[in-house]
């Protein structure tokens, strides 16, 4: 019988996932699994279990928001073995989830993480710390933590960022020396976004197949300081039209990438705090995770549900 390890966070979401325990297991049974129900006892554990348990196991599943998935990924970057990882979304926040056309319904979402439609996906590391799918930093950390993941592709999501600036003098600037095999550039940045994300909306000059979640590639979005609230609309249009020769900022892709500043620049990953530096290496580790996805193809009809 194949073996599967479900690592469950019992508070994740408010305890979400609480009344739903049996009927997910039944599901997995029913796909001829026999399972392994591990719940989480404090921070960091999802990952100790994954890294120490993976080798045991044809398949993990994980349940929980987005922090105890960035727990078993880390986990399973750290182990010898990685089998499939399928998700259960039970936090409070599931952005990763809707990009991998996973449902939102606990025994649904069990039902793909029983299926076999893998895919594998890109993982980044941020210094020592593994990410899913985006680190950030600039005018995104002040105006919120959370960025849609659904909002269409990278262009898409900073202008949804630019948009949500309340105020100019709210915005400060980085100076930042930026190097990679494909670009080096120091400048002033009040925003920069290294992404692995998925294209769902499409925009006039960028194929909606440009941006590949197993690549090796990510996409690097640097914004230079706006004066005045024109420009900062000039930008917004930029961003929205996909317009890649825009003046206002740069935009290329890279699997490494470093940035130093003087001071200390605050990152965000995933949406979460990802600490305060003034040396940042990331660099993407290429298909290394399947993931069980779900169906894919309606994702713009579920970013509007
Ligand atoms: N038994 C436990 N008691 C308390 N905290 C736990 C336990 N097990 C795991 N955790 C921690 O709970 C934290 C939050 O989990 P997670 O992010 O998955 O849920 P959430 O905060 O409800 O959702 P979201 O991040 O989507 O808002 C994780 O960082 C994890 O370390």
């Amino acid at each position: 019988m194949k073996k599967l390890l479900w690592i469950v966070n019992p508070h994740a979401g408010r305890g979400a996932i609480a009344g739903k325990v049996v009927d997910c297991v039944s599901t997995f049974q029913k796909a001829g699994y026999d399972v392994t129900l591990y719940a989480t006892q404090g921070t960091k554990d999802a990952t100790r279990v994954a890294r120490e348990r993976a080798a045991e196991f044809d398949r993990i599943v994980c349940a929980g928001g987005d922090g105890t998935l960035n727990e078993v990924v880390t986990g399973l970057m750290e182990a010898q073995t990685r089998p499939p990882l399928g998700y259960i979304p039970a936090g409070t926040t599931n952005d990763f989830a809707l990009s991998l056309g996973i449902p939102k319904s606990p025994v649904e979402a069990a039902a793909v993480a029983a299926s076999d439609n893998l895919q594998a996906l890109d993982i980044g590391m941020f210094n020592e710390r593994y990410f899913n799918y985006i680190a950030a930093f600039g005018v995104f950390t002040e105006v919120s933590y959370a960025t849609p993941q659904q909002t269409k592709n990278v262009f898409g999501r900073a202008a949804y960022i630019i948009e949500g600036v309340k105020s100019l003098t709210s915005i400060r600037e980085h100076h930042m020396c930026v190097n990679s095999a494909e670009m080096t550039v120091e400048d002033d940045f009040i925003f920069g976004m290294v992404s692995n994300t998925v294209s769902v909306g499409g925009f006039k000059t960028i194929s909606t197949d440009d941006v590949a979640l197993d690549d090796g590639l990510y996409e690097v979005l640097l914004v230079y300081p706006v004066e005045n609230p024109m420009e900062l609309q000039w930008l917004a249009n930029d961003l929205l039209t996909g317009n890649v020769d825009s003046s206002r900022f740069v935009y290329f892709r890279t699997s490494q990438i470093t940035f130093d500043a003087k001071n200390d620049v605050l990152w965000t990953l995933d949406g979460e705090f990802g600490g305060a530096v003034k040396h940042a290496d990331i660099t993407n580790f290429s298909r290394a995770i399947t993931f069980i996805a779900g169906d894919t193809k309606n994702l713009e009809n579920a970013e509007e549900a």
